[in-house]
């Protein structure tokens, strides 16, 4: 989930280890209920009527007392403050509600008339629900997340290694000259599997806050890097007669392949920007060399560039001799001799991890 996605600042604003947070679970361990309003807004204004104005901080025990009381709470749209209690609310009765109880009826209409975020904690059910517009979303035991979560680590742990399996695979396969495009399409398809459950850990995460502190530790170190592998891998493949950034296919167009689509190496070859051909799959495809050459030690991305739009792929580069790597911009004696022995060192160590 991106951090500008609406759903992750809510999720986040009612996350364990916020005030709000410690609040509605004390509300949910008093079993007394609440309707809650988060932010007063022009829309709102018509729809409260009575209560009182409070104007207190917005604590776990202030929260409490005042849930105690019949109607709803308005809190400051910061979280700070409890502005009103004992309301009652009296949105449309028009829009159309699924719920049942009239508490948890009036917290969807409010959400929906309001736009404001709206909180039903249910005195039976021990449920915390949140509402925004037409979004609803009930709120989990964090036990249950927490479980989910670290099942997720585990999967992602199995695709990781993998993916890392199939990256030295390539790696080796490129130095051989024999890669074909159902090669790079399982390595894509396995970068794109790693970075979709890395998203629903870090959906997880938000929802943990504080108490996601360990998962999130665990997820930084599985997927240390493979973002930039992965941005490399296509920048590497991607078709270079069409104006795309490896960026856009790897942050949009695989995103919205379906998990079968996915599947498919002819999808990914397409999105790569080939036609499709009859057996392209076992067609040869040569990589570019931004992969490899990051790889090799202190040498800058502008030269890289340079590099790579000279000789336009890897087997150029590795088959150049020392005066011929030397003739291009920013690469000097020493540079060229620390590209040669770079890329003999990946390509041996490929070779060797490709067995283990
Ligand atoms: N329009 C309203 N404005 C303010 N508060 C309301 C409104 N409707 C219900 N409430 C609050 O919800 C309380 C419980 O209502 P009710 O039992 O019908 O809801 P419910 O959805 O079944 O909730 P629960 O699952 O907690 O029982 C009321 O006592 C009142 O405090």
């Amino acid at each position: 989930m991106r951090s500008d996605d609406p759903v992750y600042k809510i999720l986040k604003s009612v996350a364990p280890g916020t005030g709000l947070r410690d609040g509605l679970d004390n509300v949910l361990r008093a079993k007394t209920g609440a309707l809650i309003v988060v932010g007063s807004n022009e829309a709102l204004e018509p729809l409260v009527d009575g209560g009182f104005y409070i104007n207190c901080d917005l604590t776990p025990a202030n929260l409490y007392e005042l849930a105690k009381m019949d109607g709803a709470i308005i809190v400051s749209e910061d979280r700070k403050k409890i502005l009103y209690a004992n309301t009652l609310l009296l949105p449309e009765s028009s829009i159309p509600s699924t719920e049942t109880g009239i508490r948890h009826r009036t917290a969807e209409r409010v959400a929906k008339q309001t736009k404001q975020l709206v909180v039903s904690i249910s005195q039976r059910r021990n449920v915390i629900t949140l509402y925004k517009g037409n979004w609803r979303y009930a709120l989990k035991d964090i036990g249950v997340i927490l479980g989910k979560a670290n099942q997720a680590i585990q999967t992602l742990d199995k695709y990781k290694s993998v993916l890392d399996k199939g990256l030295i695979n390539l790696s080796a396969l490129e130095f051989e000259e024999i890669v074909t495009f159902n090669e790079v399409a399982a390595v894509i398809q396995r970068i794109e599997m790693v970075l979709r459950i890395k998203e629903e850990i870090e959906k997880y995460i938000v929802e943990l806050g504080t108490e996601g502190r360990l998962i999130s530790m665990q997820l930084e170190e599985l997927v240390a890097g493979v973002e930039l592998e992965s941005y490399l891998v296509i920048k590497d493949y991607c078709n270079d007669s069409e104006e795309r950034s490896a960026l856009d296919v790897l942050k949009n167009e695989l995103k919205n392949l379906s998990a079968d689509e996915l599947l498919e190496p002819e999808n990914i070859i397409n999105i790569l920007g080939y036609p499709p051909t009859v057996n392209i799959g076992e067609k040869i495809v040569y990589p570019r060399g931004f992969r490899a050459l990051t790889k090799v030690p202190r040498i800058p991305i502008s030269v890289i560039d340079n590099l790579i739009e000279y000789y336009g792929k890897l087997t150029n580069i590795v088959n150049a001799s020392m005066e011929e790597l030397d003739l291009i911009d920013g690469i000097g004696e020493v540079r060229a001799k620390l590209i040669a022995d770079g890329l003999r060192r990946i390509r041996e160590q490929a070779f060797f991890e490709r067995h283990i």
